[in-house]
């Protein structure tokens, strides 16, 4: 619980001190209520992990990197590999930690490098990564120059993997919260707002649009990035019980849709500006994770298509303000 209390004390002095009438009661009771049964657990992992004597090297800018390898002794390596596999899956990154390369599921620097030249400059900005996984994205905004970044995820396992990273950057202006976009107040203070990989997890994603819009200031610029399928501004896909053996898939519209939705919840300056088919070196199984992945999620007679017959999963990037 320190670590909230370290950003309560943060945002009483920033632009964010309205969120605290009600952040603290919300994140107490998540506290005594929701901790995942292995929490304890992954928190002795996080106690245990080594730590640096010198101020060891950042670089944020091209990748997630912090320190190199020789700063620790063998021994510590080992220990540092061993506890950090304790967190697996590792979805989202990758991570240079002291030359250890977690080489994660997702090369989710990928993603940043398809979204980089089209978004503002984040130079000093207050930003927001909704549905952040375990924060791969947030240490590249903080490398973009932004001066505050919060992220929301309710999985806990993410919350420790970051917890993990921030461990050996140890930057307070990078903040990972347990909570999901429909615990978030109208907080209207962010200068950028990430949704990416979320909104076809969502029930209503019309409701989830205008929850986005809340987070903004007036003029603030929306980076959505989502599932779509091919079609017109008529066009969704609302897959069975799976879609890519996911279970949790609602809407997938048509990039055109997807523009329409945006602009109906009252966004302007609506725009896609990439369109990628998730290929097999961006989506693959590697030793951080024991799962399957994309490669298990395709026909294996058509890699066009998913396992279920469904278009095989393509992403568009859309820009927008409030
Ligand atoms: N209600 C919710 N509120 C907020 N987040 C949620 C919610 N439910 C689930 N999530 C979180 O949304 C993230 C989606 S992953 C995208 C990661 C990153 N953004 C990426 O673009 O690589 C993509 C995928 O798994 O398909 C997960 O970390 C969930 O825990």
């Amino acid at each position: 619980m320190t670590r909230f209390n370290t950003f309560y004390q943060q945002i009483a002095t920033n632009r964010l001190s309205h969120w605290l009438t009600s952040l603290p009661a919300q994140l107490s009771d998540w506290h005594n209520n929701n901790l995942h049964g292995e929490y304890q657990h992954w928190q002795k992992t996080l106690d245990a992990l080594p730590t640096t004597k010198n101020g060891a090297t950042v670089d944020l800018q091209s990748t997630v990197k912090v320190g190199e390898l020789g700063d620790f002794t063998e021994g510590e390596f080992k220990r540092l590999e061993n506890l950090m596999k304790k967190f697996k899956p590792w979805r989202k990154g990758p991570y240079h930690i002291h030359g250890l390369h977690i080489d994660t599921e997702w090369r989710s620097d990928f993603k940043w490098d398809r979204l980089a030249p089209h978004i503002a400059d984040l130079t000093g900005k207050y930003v927001l990564d909704i549905g952040c996984g375990s924060g791969y994205h947030l240490w590249r905004m903080r490398g973009a120059g932004a001066e505050f970044v919060v992220g929301v995820d309710p999985t806990q396992l993410f919350l420790m993997q970051f917890n993990a990273v921030q461990h050996f950057i140890n930057d307070p202006q990078v903040n990972l919260l347990p909570l999901g976009v429909e615990q978030l107040p109208e907080l209207a203070a962010f200068d950028t707002v990430f949704a990416m990989g979320v909104l076809y997890h969502r029930r209503s994603p019309i409701d989830f649009l205008y929850q986005l819009k809340a987070q903004l200031v007036k003029g603030g610029e929306l980076v959505l990035e989502t599932l779509i399928v091919d079609g017109d501004e008529n066009t969704v896909l609302v897959p069975g019980e799976r879609y890519a053996k996911m279970r949790n898939v609602w809407f997938l519209p048509s990039g055109k849709a997807m523009c329409a939705w945006l602009e109906r919840c009252g966004f302007s300056n609506v725009r896609m500006v990439n369109i990628d088919v998730t290929a097999l070196d961006e989506q693959r199984k590697t030793s951080w994770i024991d799962t399957e992945s994309l490669q298990d999620f395709l026909d294996p007679n058509d890699n066009t298509k998913t396992i279920e017959g469904y278009p095989a999963p393509k992403r568009a990037i859309f820009i927008a303000n409030k």
